[in-house]
Parts: C-alpha cells; sequence; structure tokens
C-alpha cells in the first residue's frame, strides 16, 4: 500500500509500503493512485514528496506478479498523473531505486538522492525492458549513450553518479527525505514545464543511427542469443527517432513480446532461485533460519597455486585478515608479488580505494594455529590432503573449522582425517576464485550444522551464491559434466568434429564449447583423475569398455600425445603458440580422429546438431535428476544456480533443469529412452526413477518437484 499524509509547510508526504523493497504490487499502485488523487483534490496541499518505507524508495515492480493475470491499476498512466501534476512533485531517494521504483522517480518533477543509494533499469536481467515510460524519459534526462548503458546492461548506479549523469537534482550524505521535505515547500509556484521530461526532446549526439548501429552489434555480441539487451536498443531507438507518444507504444510492443517470451520467464526463476539457494536446508531438517553461524575474521589459505591465490584475494576482499601459506618456495614468492596486485586491482574494481582485510605470507603450518577458519586449495591429491588435514587438525585451535577447496573428493574421507569431523566441509571454488560468484558448500554426513551456516554465510559475505551440496563424487557441477563430455567424446567417435560440437553448445549459450572449454582448462586436468581411478594409464587395456562401461579413450591419447590444451599450444584446436587464447581448427585432429575410428571399425557419419545437443544437454540434464532423487541437492533452483553462476549456462535459459521444465519433461524422457536403445551401453542415457515419476505425474511445474522428490521419498518410492 501507500500512506498519504499531510505535513506542516502543506506538503503531502507518500509513503510506499510493502517491505522488504517496497515494490510496486497492485496494492501499492491502487494507495498511490489514491494519494495523488488526494494531493490533487486538497487545495491544503501545495506540493507533494514520495519515498519508501524504512530508507527504501523503492525496488520496482513486483516481480511475483508477472506470473499471474495483471490486475491493480496499471504503472504507465499512474506516473503520467503523477509527472502532470500542477503540484510539484519530489522523489526522495534512499536505498534503492530500481526498475519501475526510478520510472516512478523520473515521472516526478525533481529527484533528490542519498550518495549511496542504488539507482537503476534492471528489467534487462529480468529478460524483460523498462516499460514504464523509462526507455523513453531516461534518454530525455541523460542522453542517448548513457541510457543505452544503464538500459542494456541493468547496471546499479550510486547516487553520486546518477548526480553526474544528470538523473537526480541533488545529493545527500544525511536523509534524502528531510532535505526533499525542505525542497518541496521552497519551489511551490515555479513553473514545471521544462521538468515534465515527456515533453523534452531525447537528447541526442548528431550521428544516433552510427551510435545505435555500433552499439547493436556490441549488444548481440555479449548477448549470446537473449532478446532483451536487443529489444532496449530497438526501444531506445524509438526514442531518439519518434515523438514521446510513439515511442511509449513501441517500448509496450516491445515489452508484450518480452513478457511472453520463456527467456522472460527463464530469468525471472534465475532471480529467485539466486535467493531460494540462500535459504538452505540438509537433510537432517536443520536450515537457514534454526541454525546459527559463527562470525569469522581470520582465516587461512593452505597452498598459493591459482586456485589458493584468489581465494586469499575474495577473503580480503570481504573484510578478513588472512595468513596465506605456501611451503614451495618459488610459489611463496611468486604469490606474494601477485597476490597484492591482483587484490588491489579488484578492490578498485570494485569502486574501493583498499581491500578492507589483510594478507600475510608465510611457508609454516604452524601459523595457522590461531585463525578461526581454514581453507586448504592444494594439489588435487587425496593422499596429499589427507596428511594436511591431519596436520591442521593438530596445529589449528580445537573449534577452528578446517575447509577443502577440492573440486570432487571424499569430503567424508578428510572428516575422518581429523579430531573434528563436525568442523570439516567442502568449499569448491570456482577459478578465478575472487571473480566467479559460485562456491558449492559440500556438507559431509559429519558437517555440523553449525560449520554449514558458518561456511554459507561467510560466502556470502565474499560475494558468493553459496549452495549447498551433498558429498558425491564430481559434487554436483563437475558430477553432471562428466556424462556430458563423455557425450561429447562419444560424438567425436561418431563422426563429428570438437567445432562442430562447440559451435551447437555456443549457439545454445555457452560462451564455450565443451573441447573450447577443455583445452582452456587443461586436458591434464581429467586425465589425473582417470589415472587415479584406474580408468587409464599402463596396464589398461586400450579398449571402448573400461570398468564394465563405455568410455572413450580420446582425451587420453590426446594427452599421450601431448596436445594438453592452451598451455601447450596444442589440443582439440591448435593456438598460436603455448599459451595462445585464439581456437583454430587443427588438420592433425582430423587425421587423429580418423585414424582412431579405422582401429576401432567406427564408420563416420554427419550427426545432425539436435542430435549433438540433445545427447549433450539431455544426459547432464538426467544426471541433475539423480542427483535430486540421492539428495545430493536440496532443489533444481540449486543445480540451476549452480549452472548459471559456475558453468556458463545461459541465464536466459534458466538452467539446465529449468530448460528440461521448457523443453518438455516427457519429451526429454521419451529422447533418453531413444538415445539409450542405440547406445544400451552408456549409462548415462539410463532415464532416472525420478524423471519418470515426474513425467507419471504429469509433469508438475518445477516448483512443485521438492514436493513431490519429499512425498515419494516417504514413501520409498525414490
Ligand atoms: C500480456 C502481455 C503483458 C505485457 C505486460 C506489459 C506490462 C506493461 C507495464 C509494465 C511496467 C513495467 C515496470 C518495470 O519496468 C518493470 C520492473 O520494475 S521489473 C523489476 C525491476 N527491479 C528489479 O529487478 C530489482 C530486483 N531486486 C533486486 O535486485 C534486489 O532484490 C534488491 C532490490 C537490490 C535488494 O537486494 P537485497 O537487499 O540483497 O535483498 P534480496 O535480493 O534478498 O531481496 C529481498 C526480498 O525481496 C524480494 N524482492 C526483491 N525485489 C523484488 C521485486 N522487484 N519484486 C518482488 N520481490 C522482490 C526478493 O525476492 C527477496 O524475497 P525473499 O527471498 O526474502 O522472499
Amino acid at each position: 500500500m501507500a500512506t498519504f499524509s499531510l505535513l506542516p509547510g502543506s506538503v503531502a508526504l507518500i509513503t510506499l509500503t510493502n517491505p522488504p523493497v517496497n515494490a510496486l504490487s497492485a496494492a501499492v499502485r491502487a494507495g498511490i493512485v489514491q494519494a495523488v488523487q488526494r494531493s490533487v483534490e486538497d487545495p491544503k496541499v501545495k506540493s507533494v514528496v514520495i519515498c519508501g518505507q524504512n530508507g527504501r524508495f523503492c525496488g520496482g515492480a513486483d516481480i511475483r506478479e508477472f506470473a499471474g493475470p495483471m490486475s491493480g491499476p496499471p504503472l504507465v498512466p499512474l506516473i503520467h498523473a503523477i509527472e502532470a501534476l500542477d503540484k510539484p512533485v519530489v522523489a526522495a531517494i534512499e536505498g534503492l531505486a530500481l526498475g519501475g521504483g526510478l520510472e516512478l522517480a523520473l515521472g516526478c518533477h525533481y529527484r533528490i538522492a542519498h550518495t549511496t543509494a542504488l539507482l537503476g533499469l534492471p528489467e534487462v536481467t529480468l529478460g524483460l525492458l523498462p516499460a514504464a515510460g523509462g526507455t523513453q524519459r531516461l534518454p530525455r534526462l541523460a542522453g542517448l549513450p548513457a541510457a543505452l548503458d544503464l538500459i542494456t546492461t541493468g547496471r546499479h548506479i550510486s547516487g553520486t553518479e546518477a548526480l553526474e549523469l544528470g538523473i537526480v537534482d541533488q545529493v545527500t550524505d544525511g536523509s534524502a527525505l528531510d532535505i526533499a521535505l525542505e525542497f518541496a515547500k521552497s519551489i511551490v509556484g515555479r513553473p514545471l514545464n521544462t521538468r515534465r521530461l515527456s515533453t523534452l526532446p531525447c537528447r541526442c549526439p548528431t550521428d544516433i543511427d552510427n551510435l545505435l548501429d555500433r552499439f547493436m552489434v556490441q549488444v548481440r555480441q555479449r548477448a549470446r542469443g537473449a532478446l532483451a539487451p536487443v529489444a532496449c536498443v530497438g526501444a531506445l531507438r524509438a526514442a531518439a527517432t519518434l515523438p514521446y507518444a510513439q515511442g511509449l507504444r513501441k517500448e509496450r510492443e516491445l515489452m508484450d513480446t518480452l513478457f511472453n517470451s520463456g527467456q522472460a520467464r527463464a530469468l525471472q526463476y534465475a532471480f529467485f532461485s539466486q535467493r531460494v539457494v540462500g535459504k538452505w536446508t540438509l537433510p537432517s531438517g536443520a536450515r537457514w533460519d534454526n541454525t546459527t553461524s559463527r562470525t569469522i575474521s581470520t582465516a587461512a589459505v593452505i597452498g598459493l597455486g591459482t586456485m589458493g591465490r584468489g581465494i586469499a584475494v575474495a577473503l580480503a576482499l570481504a573484510g578478513m585478515s588472512v595468513v596465506a601459506v605456501e611451503t614451495q618456495e618459488k610459489q611463496l614468492s611468486e604469490a606474494r608479488q601477485m597476490v597484492p596486485a591482483m587484490l588491489q586491482r579488484e578492490a578498485g574494481r570494485r569502486g574501493l580505494d583498499t581491500a578492507p582485510g589483510v594478507i600475510s605470507f608465510c611457508s609454516s603450518l604452524q601459523d595457522v594455529s590461531e585463525v578461526e577458519l581454514v581453507i586448504e586449495a592444494v594439489f588435487e591429491d587425496m593422499a596429499l590432503k589427507l596428511q594436511l588435514f591431519r596436520q591442521l587438525s593438530a596445529v589449528c585451535k580445537p573449534d577452528t573449522l578446517l575447509c577443502s577447496n577440492t573440486s570432487g573428493l571424499d569430503i567424508d574421507q578428510l572428516a575422518a582425517a581429523t579430531q573434528r569431523p563436525g568442523l570439516v566441509v567442502g568449499m569448491h571454488f570456482f577459478a578465478p576464485a575472487h571473480i566467479m560468484k559460485l562456491l558449492e558448500v559440500v556438507c559431509g554426513t559429519r558437517s555440523s550444522p553449525e560449520t554449514v551456516a558458518t561456511v554459507m554465510q561467510l560466502g556470502k559475505r565474499m560475494g558468493k551464491v553459496s549452495v549447498a551440496v551433498g558429498n558425491c563424487p564430481g559434487f554436483v557441477g563437475n558430477r553432471m559434466l562428466k556424462p556430458y563430455t563423455e557425450q561429447a567424446n562419444f560424438l567425436l567417435e561418431e563422426g563429428a568434429m570438437p567445432e562442430q560440437v562447440d559451435k551447437v553448445l555456443e549457439e545454445f549459450g555457452f560462451p564455450m564449447g565443451v573441447f573450447r572449454m577443455s583445452d582452456l582448462s587443461g586436458l591434464d586436468v581429467g586425465w589425473r583423475i582417470r589415472k587415479a581411478a584406474g580408468l587409464t594409464g599402463p596396464g589398461v587395456e586400450p579398449t571402448r569398455t573400461r570398468q564394465g562401461r563405455r568410455y572413450s579413450p580420446l582425451p587420453d591419447q590426446m594427452c599421450e600425445a601431448g596436445r594438453l590444451g592452451q598451455k601447450t599450444g596444442r589440443g582439440w584446436y591448435q593456438y598460436d603458440g603455448p599459451g595462445g587464447r585464439v581456437a583454430r581448427s587443427d588438420p592433425w585432429v582430423q587425421t587423429f580422429l580418423d585414424a582412431y575410428r579405422a582401429r576401432h571399425n567406427l564408420a563416420a557419419r554427419v550427426i545432425a546438431a539436435e542430435e549433438i545437443l540433445e545427447r549433450c544437454l539431455y544426459s547432464l540434464i538426467n544426471e541433475g535428476f539423480k542427483i535430486l532423487q540421492d539428495g545430493m541437492a536440496a532443489g533444481p533452483e540449486d543445480i540451476d544456480a549452480i549452472y548459471v553462476f559456475g558453468y556458463g549456462w545461459p541465464r536466459h535459459r534458466g538452467g539446465p533443469m529449468f530448460h528440461a521444465g521448457q523443453v518438455g519433461l516427457a519429451r526429454v524422457l521419451e529422447k533418453l529412452e531413444h538415445y539409450q536403445q542405440l547406445h544400451p551401453d552408456v549409462a548415462p542415457m539410463k532415464p532416472s526413477m525420478l524423471l519418470r515419476r515426474l513425467v507419471a505425474a504429469g509433469s508438475p511445474p518445477i516448483q512443485k518437484w521438492r514436493e513431490l522428490i519429499h512425498r515419494e521419498r516417504v514413501h520409498s518410492q525414490l
């Protein structure tokens, strides 16, 4: 709702009241309409101030309402009514003015903001555009280039930057509301014509077409198939070239198209998934809201390779005092050089003069004896990690949390090596660890709820999307990646080329196909893991079946040929030299594949893009269903957040589990059955029991899956 009060000095104060962000729900819009009406009719009112309750102006349209039929007064005429008032209206922007919230403020005659308030039009991140006049008013106020930047990226700006761009009239470090109330009294009677943005011409440079064309090319490249950024440029072109009323019609037309696109649904789902994963639950019943966490202020990182360096920087950026330990002298001296520079650069990128935390370097484990939490980031080798955990257990204070940055090793085994198994948990970061948003928090069978809560909380402080997952080989993300990469290798055996598979996946929206990605991370990473698992190495028969299931030795043979990816200048592609970045097709790979197929009597066939996509994605999705079935992820949102934030799954496709729902669960099942019939020896193609149950239950919407899983588990059907 919105409240109306008449204050001394004849100022009407309209307060938006819808915690926590005062979103413009139907009730709030109805409240504003009534309050505006009273302001018009009451002769005692000489000016109006609009603010939000609890120091937050407005977080925009109520996103939850997008899922149902539209009701309540529409926003566009409401904002026009405010703009048309002949009494001055001032927006007092504290906390945030986002989306429809900023559009409401743009309809006011003046805007006064706190210096730290967040302003922006983030609709594009929800698959939409600012459709309450935002695409038409902002370029009239701030100019076309600034509007293009803000609307196509959706980035938030501070009150201070908003002042520089001319979006607000004044900023303050004090109370924006108090200043706005005083200001409103002082401007009674001033002419308002020049303050009504919809009546002003668009502020455009002379070469509009050139600017828009260049921008469109950039936006299309960045969008990777997302519709909204492109539509935003379309709406801004209308603002620059058409009268306001026609521009507004174009804005609405584009909004209708976006609104009804699957992409908007996917992006709104992704918005809520990100928040759902913060509300974690464990199979024991421990949850985010019934478990207390400890506040950590001192931490240690053991091992200063690429991951360890990134983790140390991420901890310091979160305000922690960090002890960074490396026993190899050369690596330690490199880290001493690199880490402070990384920290300074990243602090700068976040608008900070210096990082809030500090990092000290040392070479002895004894130096971590006093910290509250340790993260080991040594080489991915179980024997090495076990030895380290034993040492840490002896060296650290009894209540220090011991965390492993493993990408798939058994957390229970590590916990068992210590005297404090309840304080052991996995923290699986993604490289570069100070930049990538995802953190898998791996809960062992003995990890205490307080340990999980503390690490989830720490992840949040580090700006990560932390997802609590169960302890199984590869956890969630890498476990699903395995059948996906396996399928890609099988496709090569059957006739595809790496660049063909990659093209299909990149057209789907991944920033990199599976083979380009493998070249980037290094083919030896998986090779080492397969050797440790006894799948390859001296004495292992070079057959296409290993340990009772189909196996492709292709990646092993690439490694044996010294083709480890970008680092050796040769992998699935060729590069300009070791460390080269630009991938080019390599005729060597074609010859290598031809010889391989000949050796194994495999006839190469032409494989359609559809089959490539289905086999890669559906095997990954099927593993996701198995993970849900095993209780290794609490819900589909957890898996989807992991894939969007850690594995480059295109956000406008929601995540793999959401995508399965969009395609239709029955169709995914049918396709898996089809491919399983063709490849009966490929276990990951065998449809999961959960997928079958969901289809049998009529393919309920994704929001209902948790309920079904819980019910089926109680009745031991899964
Ligand atoms: C048939 C054809 C129909 C065509 C329709 C055409 C319609 C035409 C007219 C449309 C008018 C369009 C108006 C406008 O242009 C559209 C919009 O405004 S879209 C919304 C834009 N706003 C945003 O994107 C902001 C989203 N929110 C955030 O970024 C963050 O939440 C925040 C505001 C920065 C706050 O962050 P935090 O403090 O960290 O808090 P949380 O993120 O955890 O959020 C707390 C809580 O609030 C919920 N929430 C936040 N924002 C909204 C929102 N806008 N609507 C609803 N709910 C919101 C969030 O989910 C959390 O909830 P909880 O998890 O606690 O339940």
